[in-house]
């Protein structure tokens, strides 16, 4: 399902560091239930927007609406902060189980234990990562752990993900099955930027593009439905 409502706008997003402009953008529509690709060079600054939208970064914003209000990125808005979920390119665990590094953010959001348990065994499912419940992070290949964040950002169940580069260290059957995974992504209702350089996520249909050239942002829309 991709809708048209919008989730996130900001106008006149600019960033520098230092003397050196990044990037000056002059509108961003994010809508709800919706997938972008964010594409670039390297260097484009693909990673800095995504970390600017989930408040890892700082910027210049004229003006944003999250979910209809008006809010500030900095500092970072609480309501955006429970909604908004980063998954860095290579995550970071706890040196715990596979389950308890899923069911972190669930226990820090103060839920149940049964509902945290109930959540937890879905999205391992979801993932294909029951079996490795028990493991360590650290015992884990790239693309089972690419896909424990992927659960672990899912069972919090985001208005926005924001992955970045999912597949860059990937190749063959676990670059494919972090693929699959995005397209069901959206059935939970969340919307979704992954920046990537991977030609199948960037024609993955229905997907929207996003494409940082020389500072500026540039959409286009792929045709097909994606969900
Ligand atoms: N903390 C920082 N201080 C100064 N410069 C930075 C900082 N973080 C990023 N940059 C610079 O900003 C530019 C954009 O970096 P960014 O990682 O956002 O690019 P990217 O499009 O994600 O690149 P890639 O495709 O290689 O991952 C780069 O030139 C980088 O060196």
């Amino acid at each position: 399902m991709t809708t048209t409502t919008p989730l996130l706008t900001l106008r006149h997003l600019r960033k520098s560091y230092g003397e050196r402009p990044l990037f000056d953008i002059e509108a961003l529509t994010i809508c709800a239930a919706s997938a972008y690709v964010l594409t670039g060079l390297n260097g484009a600054g693909k990673s800095t927007l995504l970390r600017i939208l989930a408040g890892l970064e700082t910027a210049e914003v004229e003006a944003a609406h999250f979910l209809d209000q008006p809010v500030r990125l900095t500092p970072y808005p609480r309501a955006m902060r429970e909604a908004v979920v980063y998954v860095h390119q290579h995550p970071i665990m706890f040196s715990t189980s596979v389950a308890d590094n899923i069911a972190y953010g669930l226990s820090a959001r103060g839920m149940t234990k049964a509902e945290i348990v109930r959540r937890t065994e879905g999205a391992m499912e979801w993932a294909g990562v029951t079996h490795l419940r028990d493991s360590r992070p650290l015992t884990l290949s790239g693309g089972e752990k690419q896909r424990v964040a992927l659960a672990r950002a899912k069972v919090l169940e985001p208005k926005l993900l924001l992955l970045d580069e999912p597949t860059s260290s990937l190749d063959g059957e676990a670059r494919e099955q972090v693929i699959g995974l995005i397209p069901t992504l959206l059935e939970s209702g969340s919307s979704i930027i992954m920046a990537c350089h991977d030609r199948d996520l960037i024609a993955l249909p229905g997907v929207q593009r996003l494409k940082l050239r020389d500072g500026r942002l540039q959409a286009r829309q792929n045709r097909m439905r994606l969900a």
